[in-house]
């Protein structure tokens, strides 16, 4: 791979406008100049240790633990693909890549068995070889063994391509479809400058896999914004490459970009449109996949709502959070309750199933004011402390000028935002807190108060003739 767009003039450089041009190369990064990415998988020799994408290098997992070894380098297997041959209906035809010596008839009956591939223009799909001269198997025509998210390539892809998109932070995922596969072959096959048909709002970028098949030529040029990078994946005639590696790149769909003439061989590529979806940290309350009844609690739940002996009257259900997450930080709350994990989840996913009233609030922690409590009537003495303050949503950490040296504790506590006291059935104990919101405590002198809360799911049980199980 190379960049093709000023390095010539660099050795020419005073040291002060190399530092000044690489301090804009990497502002420019930072504003989305990152437009392509993409790597190599090395190919598992037959016989070897094949097929594990770890090294076999790495110590073995202790029992129930994964093993964060051996991540350096992940590897594939060889590629097979299974195409419907055109001889023979209903004839299945497969070669393996890289193709053994052997092989070579599979190969080539892979390459007639493929369709002219057009290209869309104005709306409608051209075949016009001066422009595009390749060959395709659409989905329905052909399968393989070779999975992307397996060697980590959608990972990679989504750290680095998806943060820049708007709405692409870090709770966002990728899912890549399969499109086509297509064959580019020597001499001549080509696919002029283009920019690809975006197919839906949420299609983000595409990514090419190029299978291990021996050719000469093919580059992927990909520009963007004046910008340009070449992924070179011939190997015949190129010293030190060989055939045996899978080549991939990823880029935005508004990169214009173009395959350069094959010289030999065959140029076999898989594509796959990507697109942009709920991403792991931002599944809970929307992940269609999920079954929250086959959840292990979901049927003790249940039972117990079904007894009429179980809060009769109804009232609150309150389970502290088991996990942090910064709920009382600005950005972290626009995540909430998407971003909530493991049993926090499966909890807040369970109550939902259930059609009951579920919500994550903050609940305040402001029992180093309850000394002086005046606001409770002594019949409710013995209740403070199921009476939590419970915010009406997350709120972000409070700043206050309210001083107690003046301020009520009433006028205090309205400081922090709407909230209300409510009589709750707590079933875990408080662990990861926040700071809700800082005041100033006057005692002998000025000082900052400081005051916690805690996220908890707040559940909301109707009493038992009212429950809609
Ligand atoms: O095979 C490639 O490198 C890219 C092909 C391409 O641009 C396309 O299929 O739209
Ligand atoms: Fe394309």
């Amino acid at each position: 791979m190379s960049s093709s767009n000023g390095v010539r003039s660099l050795a020419d450089m005073s040291c002060d406008s190399l530092l000044s041009q690489l301090g804009k190369r990497i502002e420019e990064q930072k504003n989305g100049a990152t437009y392509t990415i993409g790597g190599s998988i090395p190919i598992t020799k037959p016989g070897s240790d094949g097929g594990s994408p770890q090294s076999s290098s790495a110590a073995p997992p202790e029992a129930g633990k994964p093993s964060t070894q051996g991540l350096a380098q992940a590897l594939t297997a060889p590629i097979t693909i299974r195409w419907d041959s055109t001889t023979a209906e209903g004839l299945i035809s497969k070669v393996t890549l890289p193709c053994e010596p052997g092989d070579a008839a599979s190969l080539e009956k892979l390459v007639n068995d493929c369709q002219p591939a057009t290209f869309g223009h104005n709306g409608k799909d051209i075949y016009d070889e001066t422009y595009r001269k390749a060959t395709k198997l659409d989905t329905t025509a052909f399968s393989s063994t070779f999975n992307p998210y397996e060697v980590g390539i959608i990972d990679a892809i989504a750290q680095v391509l998806l943060p820049s998109l708007p709405g692409g932070d870090i709770f966002r995922g990728v899912r890549a479809e399969l499109y086509k596969l297509n064959v580019y072959s020597g001499p001549s096959g080509k696919f002029k400058a283009h920019v690809d048909t975006p197919r839906g709002s949420a299609q983000f970028g595409s990514l090419v896999v190029c299978l291990p098949c021996d050719h000469d030529g093919g580059e992927l040029v990909v520009r963007h914004q004046g910008n340009g990078i070449i992924y070179n994946w011939g190997n015949i005639g190129t010293e030190g490459t060989d055939a045996a590696e899978i080549q991939w790149a990823a880029f935005y769909s508004d990169c214009e970009h173009e395959v350069l003439e094959v010289k030999s061989g065959h140029r076999i590529t898989l594509t796959y449109n990507l697109y942009i979806t709920s991403g792991s940290g931002d599944l809970a309350g929307r992940c269609p996949s999920l079954d929250p009844t086959a959840l292990p609690l979901y049927e003790a739940i249940l039972s117990m709502l079904e007894l009429p002996a179980f809060m009769t009257k109804g009232g609150f259900l309150g389970i502290y959070c088991s996990h942090a997450y910064a709920h009382t930080h600005e950005e972290s709350i626009k995540h909430l309750p998407g971003s909530l994990k493991g049993s926090d989840m499966a909890l807040y996913e369970i109550f939902k199933a259930l059609n009951l009233e579920v919500d994550l609030k903050p609940i305040l922690n402001d029992g180093a004011l309850y000394d002086s409590d005046e606001d409770l009537p002594d019949s409710e003495e013995e209740d403070k402390s199921k009476r939590k303050r419970i915010g009406d949503k997350l709120y972000a950490t409070e700043y206050s000028d309210v001083s107690t040296e003046w301020a009520t504790k009433r006028e205090l506590l309205e400081a922090w935002g709407n909230h209300a006291r409510e009589t709750v059935v707590w079933l875990t104990r408080p662990k990861h807190s926040g700071v809700a919101m800082t005041y100033l405590a006057y005692g002998n002198q000025a000082e900052l108060g400081i005051m916690y809360s805690y996220a908890a799911l707040i559940v909301k049980i109707p009493a038992f003739t009212k429950r809609n199980l």
